[in-house]
């Protein structure tokens, strides 16, 4: 079944199609339960509806032109019972369907997302945003439309079409062979179709996710736009990105609209022949007004389940398209993985950190590091300089295992920290770093982040332990403040204070401050720092700074140049000095 789907869609990589579906199944199969059940409604739903054009005939033909009253009122009895049923049936029926949607779409999106989470900053950096966006959106959403909606909609035309076949047959064999010139026609339209509406289908997807990468990056510009005065560009950009994506979206309309018209013009003609015919043979009395009537009805609920069953194919096609786009997220293999049996930290953890032989290059780079060998004491607070672009936030970066070094290991306490569970890692180096992350929410659930479970007054002695004591009066609900998105009403210093108290409630062996107080007036910064050396007297310290008075207070000092780290002052390395 799979692989005539996948051959049916003629995908050029049909493995990833195949992957893609499998995927696809995993979340509908734990529903089967209820995928049967609405199915069992469904089909209810279907003989009500096949049974309508019945009564018709009944009526006509077994109470009117027979001139019998009491078939008359009871079939008119029949007819309001079975429409209030298939009412019901049709509210029952939606409310199940979209609660069983729904929760296979957030599935979907969730697994997805996980899966980005695992990925490392390398591949966030070669991704537009906008184009993450749309396809954790628009496609994610696009898949399990077809899931859940074309599995309903396939399974009620079949009933209907197969139940509308064997009415049309019971109401007139010859006049049924209508039918067979009918359905093959538009088989063949439709085939030739699909190519096209899928190529269309593919290139509105990407104008739409320009439009939202065009949003998510100008969007938090708005004051960067505002003051090199280029709003008048930004919205030309906009204008044409829109036209763009309304010129696709008008090419797949019309392509579109082809594909379904020639099959609906040719419903129509077999209509009106069935008429032609039909309605001589009443003339001529060899056939009843009501069967005419009904076998006219039938046709048209023939005609409609081929129509959505072939327009299936389209749904598949389109379909098709998202699931690649979303597939393609999924099989991006995560760099970094946390080890499968990982080595537990050594405790008491001290916090020494051993950099063996380290090198490191981004792809198609020149090396960032080159062999570097170094000690950072446990204890110990070192000074990391350089010039800009020396590669010392990717040091900080290797020892996070946001990269691992394509040579030479880095030891945590004596263990190679790529045995290490990357959760214990991550929670036993904190990196407070020039750029600061907040979120929507107040201040003090800002500073939980990384601990939830710190108590009220964990939270605010390191509030001002951070020296943000002045920022809690002045907020109107002090550490209740909505900070607003990423903090936008906050100085680039107090987010700075935000981040080290961050830092100062998860307690780690190692802190790293990479220019984390480089928004900061110098007296501040001499108060931050002397509360971090309070705080973390013993524990491991790497302070990254461009400002001598940030260094000065270091007992060792290093400085990375050209991809080598040569020391300031002598630092004490089991491995080998320095390079
Ligand atoms: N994701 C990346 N992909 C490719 N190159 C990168 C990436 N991140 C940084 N680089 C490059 O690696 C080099 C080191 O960058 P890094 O940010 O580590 O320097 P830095 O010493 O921390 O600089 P600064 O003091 O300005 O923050 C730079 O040349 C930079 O352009």
């Amino acid at each position: 079944m799979l692989k005539w789907l996948v051959r049916a869609i003629h995908a050029q990589d049909r493995s990833r199609l195949e992957q893609g579906f499998r995927w696809l199944y995993s979340f509908v199969k734990p529903q089967k339960k209820a995928i049967a059940g609405l199915l069992m409604l469904s089909l209810l739903a279907s003989a009500l509806v096949l049974l309508q054009p019945w009564l018709t005939k009944l009526l006509i033909d077994n109470g009117l032109l027979a001139g019998d009253y009491r078939t008359l009122i009871q079939v008119a009895i029949a007819m309001v019972v079975v429409g209030v049923l298939g009412t019901a049936l049709a509210g029952v029926n939606r409310y199940l369907h979209t609660r069983l949607s729904g929760q296979i779409l957030f599935a979907l999106r969730t697994d997805v997302y996980a899966h980005l989470q695992r990925l490392s900053p390398s591949f966030f950096g070669q991704r537009r945003v906008g184009d993450l966006l749309s396809r954790l959106d628009g496609d994610v959403a696009a898949i399990q439309r077809f899931a859940v909606d074309s599995l309903f909609s396939a399974v009620s035309s079949i009933i209907g079409l197969v139940g509308a076949l064997v009415l049309l047959v019971t109401l007139s064999p010859t006049l049924s062979l209508l039918v067979l010139v009918l359905i093959p026609l538009e088989v063949l339209w439709l085939r030739w179709m699909r190519r096209k509406v899928e190529h269309h289908a593919r290139k509105m997807r990407e104008r739409s996710a320009d439009i939202s990468s065009f949003l998510v990056e100008t969007l938090p510009a708005i004051k960067f736009i505002q003051s090199t005065g280029q709003e008048g560009r930004e919205r030309d950009r906009l204008d044409g990105l829109n036209s763009n994506y309304l010129g696709q979206l008008l090419t797949l309309q019309v392509t579109e609209f082809f594909t379904h018209a020639i099959p609906g013009t040719l419903t129509s003609l077999t209509r009106a022949a069935a008429f032609l015919i039909g309605g001589w043979w009443v003339i001529q009395g060899q056939w009843q007004l009501g069967s005419l009537i009904a076998f006219s009805t039938y046709l048209g609920m023939a005609t409609g389940p081929v129509n959505s069953l072939l327009g299936l194919y389209v749904a598949i096609q389109r379909m098709s398209v998202s699931l690649n786009r979303v597939s393609e997220l999924r099989l991006t293999d995560a760099e970094i993985e946390s080890p499968v049996e990982p080595c537990a930290l050594p405790q008491p953890l001290k916090g020494s950190l051993v950099l063996e032989q380290v090198s490191f290059a981004y792809e198609d780079r020149t090396p960032v590091l080159n062999c570097v060998s170094v000690t950072f004491p446990a204890g110990g607070k070192v000074a990391l300089a350089g010039a800009s672009g020396a590669g010392k936030s990717t040091l900080i970066d290797l020892l996070q295992r946001h990269y691992d070094p394509q040579q030479g290991c880095i030891r945590l306490e004596g263990v190679d920290i790529r045995t290490l569970a990357l959760s214990d890692l991550r929670r036993t180096i904190a990196v407070v770093s020039q750029e600061i992350t907040l979120f929507r929410g107040s201040l003090a659930d800002n500073l939980r982040y990384a601990r939830p479970d710190a108590s009220d007054g964990e939270v605010l002695k390191a509030a001002y332990d951070a020296q943000l004591e002045a920022l809690i009066e002045q907020l109107p609900q002090g550490l209740g403040t909505l900070l607003g998105e990423r903090g936008q009403q906050l100085s680039g210093g107090q987010k700075q204070r935000i981040a080290i108290a961050r830092a100062l409630l998860q307690q780690p062996a190692i802190l790293v401050l990479d220019e984390a107080t480089s928004a900061v007036d110098e007296k501040t910064e001499q108060q931050v720092i002397a509360a971090v050396d309070r705080l973390f007297a013993g524990r491991t310290r790497i302070l990254i700074s461009h400002r001598p008075s940030t260094l000065a207070g270091c007992d060792h000092r290093l400085l990375l140049q050209n991809g080598h780290l040569s020391a300031i002052e002598l630092i004490p390395t089991e491995v080998s000095h320095a390079s």
